[in-house]
C-alpha cells in the first residue's frame, strides 16, 4: 500500500502534566534516509527533568487508578494506535531509516503489547500463605499483594522507539505506576504522538512525562533521581553496564545487546532455514538486538545453504524506506554503515571470505553473507547491529553447543531440527533467555518473557512480566491469637 505523505510538523518541547513545555533548546530530528529535518523536541535542561519526575512522583501520590480504569485506558490507546498506525509508521521510518513494512509492523506489534497489557491490568494478584501449616503458628494466616514501585524511568534506543516504549510504558501504567520516558535523541518524534494519543485515550494528566535529550545530560540527571523507582532501560551494553553501576540498590531492567546464533542441523528444511536466516537478518537493517549474526550451518548442508542464502540476498530490494517494495532500510547513521564496513574488511584481513554483499553506499549497507570466519573476530563475537552474517560450520551437537555458547551474551538463539530429541538437548544446553525452535533467534512474540543472560540484561519484558517487575510485592499476615 502506497503510503501517505502528509504528516504533521511537529515542533515541541518536553510533555509533563499532560501538555507541551517550552525549553531553552531544541533537538532536530533527521529523516535518516534524505537528512532533512523533521522536526523539533525541547531539550530538557536540569530543573525541568527534575520537575517531569516531581510531576510523575505527585501524580502517583493523588491521581489512583482502579485495575479497571487503567484497563479502559490501555485499550482506548491500542484503538488510537490502529487508527493513526499510518501517520505513525511513517514518522518511525523517517525518524528511524527503517522500512514502511517494518515501521508498519512495529505499530501492530505496540497495538498487541497495549491490549495485552489491558488485560495484565486486571489480572494482577497475589496469594494466599499457608502460613498456618507452620507448627505454631497454626493461628496465623497471610497473603501478598503486588503494590506499584511509583515512578519507573523508561530510557529507550533508536531502533524500535514505539515497540520498546510500549513495552516500557504500558505494563507500568497497568500496574499503577506513572511514568517518565526519554526516548533516544535521534528517534524523538514519534514519542511526541505517543503522548499525545496516550492523553487522548485518557491517560490523566502526570502519568506519562517524556523528556528529551542524551545520555550524558537527561539520561544521567535521571539515573540520580533517588525518586524513580523502578529504570526500565533497552540500549547497548555498555550503556546498561554504567546504569547499574549508577542506580545503586535501586531496582532496573536491563534489555541490552546480543551477538545471535542461529543452528541449522543436518536434518533441517535447508529452504526454510534460509529463508528465514536472511530474512531475520535484514529486518531494519539488522539494527535489532536479537537479529541473526551468527548462523552454525552442519558441515554436511553447509554449501546447499550458502547458495539458497545467497541467491535470496541477490534479489533483494534495497532503496527507499517508505517504497513499499523495500526490503531494507538504511542503517541509523553514515558513522554505523563505515563501522560495519571496516568490521568487515578487518575481518577479511584476517582470513574471512566474503560470500555476497559488502557494499556501502553512505548509510546504506547491503546484506552480507561472509564465512571462514574465526571466533576472535569483531563480526563474531561482538553485537554487528548491521545485516552482516557470519556462516560457521560445524561438526556435532556438542561442538556447535559450544560454539554457541562461546559469548559474552545471552539473548535468544534459534535451531532447526526435525528431530525432537536434538530440540531438546539444545533447549537443555545452550545458554540464552530463550530458543526458538525451527525458527531464528530474532523471532519474539510479545507475549512471552523476553530478556537474556549473561550481559545481555537483567530481568524480563512482555507485559506480565515486566508488570511483576514494576511492583513490589508485599506480605501482609493475621494473627488470630488473643
Ligand atoms: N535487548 C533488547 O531488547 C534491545 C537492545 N537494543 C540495544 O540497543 C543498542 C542500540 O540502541 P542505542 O540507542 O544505540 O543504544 P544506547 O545505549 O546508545 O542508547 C539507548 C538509550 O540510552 C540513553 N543513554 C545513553 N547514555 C546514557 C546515560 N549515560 N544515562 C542514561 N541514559 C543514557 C540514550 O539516550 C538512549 O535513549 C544496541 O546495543 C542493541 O543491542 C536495542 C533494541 C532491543
Ligand atoms: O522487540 C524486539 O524485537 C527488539 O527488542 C527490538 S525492536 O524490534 O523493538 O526494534
Amino acid at each position: 500500500m502506497a503510503v501517505k505523505t502528509d504528516i504533521r510538523s511537529i515542533d515541541v518541547g518536553i510533555w509533563i502534566a499532560g501538555q507541551w513545555v517550552e525549553t531553552k533548546e531544541k533537538i532536530a530530528v533527521k529523516n535518516k534516509f534524505n537528512g532533512e529535518t523533521l522536526g523539533f523536541v525541547g531539550k530538557a535542561d536540569k530543573e525541568q527533568t527534575e520537575w517531569a519526575v516531581s510531576n510523575a512522583k505527585e501524580t502517583f501520590e493523588k491521581v489512583k487508578l482502579s485495575p479497571y480504569e487503567r484497563s479502559v485506558i490501555l485499550n482506548k490507546m491500542a484503538q488510537k494506535l490502529k487508527e493513526n498506525k499510518e501517520e505513525l509508521a511513517l514518522i518511525l521510518t523517517r525518524e528511524t531509516g527503517n522500512t514502511i513494512r517494518e515501521s508498519r509492523a512495529e505499530i501492530d506489534r505496540c497495538v498487541f503489547t497495549f491490549e495485552h497489557s489491558a488485560e495484565e491490568a486486571k489480572r494482577i494478584t497475589g496469594e494466599m500463605l499457608p502460613i498456618n501449616s507452620m507448627k505454631g503458628h497454626e493461628n496465623r494466616f497471610g497473603f501478598t499483594v503486588r503494590v506499584p514501585v511509583g515512578v519507573v524511568c523508561a530510557i529507550t534506543p533508536f531502533n524500535g522507539p514505539l515497540n520498546l516504549a510500549s513495552h516500557k510504558v504500558a505494563p507500568a501504567i497497568a500496574a499503577g505506576n506513572t511514568v517518565v520516558l526519554k526516548p533516544a535523541r535521534t528517534t524523538s518524534l514519534s514519542a511526541v504522538r505517543f503522548a499525545e494519543l496516550l492523553k487522548e485515550a485518557g491517560l490523566p494528566d502526570g502519568y506519562l512525562n517524556v523528556v528529551f535529550g542524551g545520555g550524558a545530560d537527561v539520561g544521567t540527571w535521571l539515573l540520580h533521581d533517588q525518586r524513580i523507582g523502578f529504570y526500565s532501560f533497552t540500549g547497548s551494553e555498555e550503556v546498561g553496564k554504567m546504569i547499574k553501576q549508577e542506580t545503586g540498590i535501586r531496582r532496573v531492567g536491563l534489555e541490552l545487546g546480543n551477538n545471535s546464533a542461529t543452528i541449522v542441523c543436518s536434518d533441517a528444511n535447508i529452504e526454510q532455514a534460509a529463508e528465514l536466516c536472511v530474512k531475520r537478518a535484514l529486518w531494519k537493517a539488522g539494527q535489532v538486538c536479537i537479529s541473526v549474526q551468527r548462523v552454525y550451518v552442519h558441515e554436511a548442508v553447509l554449501e546447499q545453504f550458502l547458495q539458497k542464502a545467497s541467491a535470496i540476498i541477490e534479489n533483494i530490494k534495497v532503496g527507499d524506506p517508505e517504497d513499499p517494495n523495500t526490503d531494507i532500510g538504511v542503517m541509523h547513521t553514515e558513522e554505523a554503515a563505515s563501522r560495519i564496513e571496516a568490521w568487515v574488511h578487518e575481518a577479511v584481513e584476517q582470513g574471512a571470505r566474503v560470500v555476497c554483499g559488502n557494499k556501502r553506499n553512505k548509510s546504506q549497507f547491503l546484506p552480507t553473507l561472509l564465512t571462514d570466519v574465526k571466533p576472535d573476530m569483531k563480526v563474531v563475537c561482538k553485537e554487528i547491529f548491521a545485516p552482516v552474517v557470519s556462516v560457521i560450520p560445524f561438526k556435532d551437537l556438542d561442538e556447535v553447543i559450544r560454539l554457541v555458547n562461546d559469548s559474552d551474551y545471552g539473548l535468544q538463539a534459534g535451531a532447526f531440527t526435525n528431530d525432537i530429541n536434538t530440540a531438546f538437548y539444545l533447549a537443555n544446553k545452550i545458554e540464552v533467555g530463550g530458543l526458538n525452535i525451527n525458527d531464528t533467534s530474532n523471532w519474539r512474540a510479545d507475549i512471552i518473557p523476553y530478556g537474556g543472560i549473561k550481559n545481555s540484561g537483567i530481568g524480563r519484558e512482555g507485559p506480565k512480566y515486566a508488570i511483576e517487575e514494576m511492583t513490589e510485592l508485599r506480605v501482609i499476615t493475621f494473627n488470630l491469637s488473643h
